[in-house]
């Protein structure tokens, strides 16, 4: 474990206050099942500059309740059961290996949110950076032990969640390998009920644990007002294209959108700076030209500026 308990390993990459906010590109099921879809997601993301793509991982005969398995319903592949299209979107080892073969040859790392306990056993045949609660796992202590026990970093999703509940699952998954993000668990999820404050409240009942934030919100503006407030982490849903069929692709971020994002990710987090009080050289000149009255600590400013102990 790190020895600032804040930070969290991704891989090579750490996250937490100090390092540079960590960007997932949530593909989720947005391939359709469809390899060429996933790797098409993957190289936006790549070239977008995300850290890590991220996708989603269920045993379908688990994760679906039982009476919907044969409730049919009609699908871009013809009119099919539920059960067979859980699967149909679902890949399986051979394409997870070519995943974890074309995001290597990309530069670019990938995980998923298990959903099952068999899932966390499949995934954890790949060296990946981390495992993912989604917020409609967090009350299932099973999954949340399974997790624990791989001792990966652990990022768990609070949509949908009460504090007690919160409280609970970081009880059973422990926070030394936790990052927690905030989200609203509404696809699109509207301004209004996003709370990024709770950034803020989560950062403090939690010290330990580095905030991030995961988004289901249209536009980007409010995912930079999280990263403004705080968050160490960002994932937002991407798509090739928001009219795709699926029922997350309306509410994910497209390849130029995405790219737009991590730029300004980037910059906000360049101008979020120390929070130390300080002249800068640059400013020396402006200064000079337009400060009338000196005032008396002009001097200790300027010693600042030059990398000196200000002496006020
Ligand atoms: C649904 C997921 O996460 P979140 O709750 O953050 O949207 C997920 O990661 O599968």
């Amino acid at each position: 474990m790190s020895t600032n308990s804040r930070l969290r390993q991704f891989g090579s990459k750490t996250a937490g206050p100090g390092h540079p906010v960590y960007v997932v590109g949530e593909i989720g099921i947005n391939h359709n099942g469809d390899l060429e879809n996933a790797f098409k997601l993957i190289d936006a993301a790549a070239e977008a500059g995300c850290d890590a793509v991220k996708f989603q991982k269920r045993t379908p005969e688990i994760c679906t309740p039982r009476d919907q398995w044969d409730i049919e319903r009609d699908t871009p592949w013809g009119r099919m059961t539920y059960i067979d299209y859980r699967h149909r979107v679902e890949f399986g080892e051979d394409e997870y290996r070519q995943i974890d073969e074309y995001s290597k040859s990309k530069n670019i790392a990938w995980f998923a949110s298990p959903w099952d306990t068999e899932a966390v056993a499949f995934l954890e045949k790949f060296d990946v950076p981390a495992h993912k609660v989604a917020s409609a796992s967090l009350t299932d202590d099973e999954l949340l032990r399974a997790l624990r026990g791989t001792g990966r970093t652990v990022i768990l999703s609070t949509g949908m969640s009460t504090p007690k509940q919160i409280r609970h699952a970081v009880e059973v998954l422990g926070s030394d390998n936790i990052l927690m993000c905030h989200a609203t668990s509404t696809y699109p999820a509207q301004a209004e009920e996003l709370n990024l404050r709770v950034i803020n409240t989560l950062q403090a009942e939690f010290p330990n644990v580095p905030i991030g934030y995961s988004g289901h919100e249209t536009g980007l503006q409010t995912t930079l007002a999280a990263v403004a407030l705080g968050a160490t982490f960002v994932e937002r849903h991407i798509t090739l294209d928001r009219a795709m069929w699926g029922s997350d692709q309306a509410a994910s971020v497209e390849p130029q959108g995405l790219t737009r994002l991590v730029r300004d990710i980037r910059t906000i987090e360049a101008s979020l700076g120390d929070g130390v009080k300080k002249v800068y050289e640059s400013e020396l000149g402006p200064m000079k030209k337009l400060r009338r009255v000196p005032g008396v600590v002009a001097e200790a400013e300027i010693a600042a500026a030059a990398g000196e102990p200000v002496a006020v």
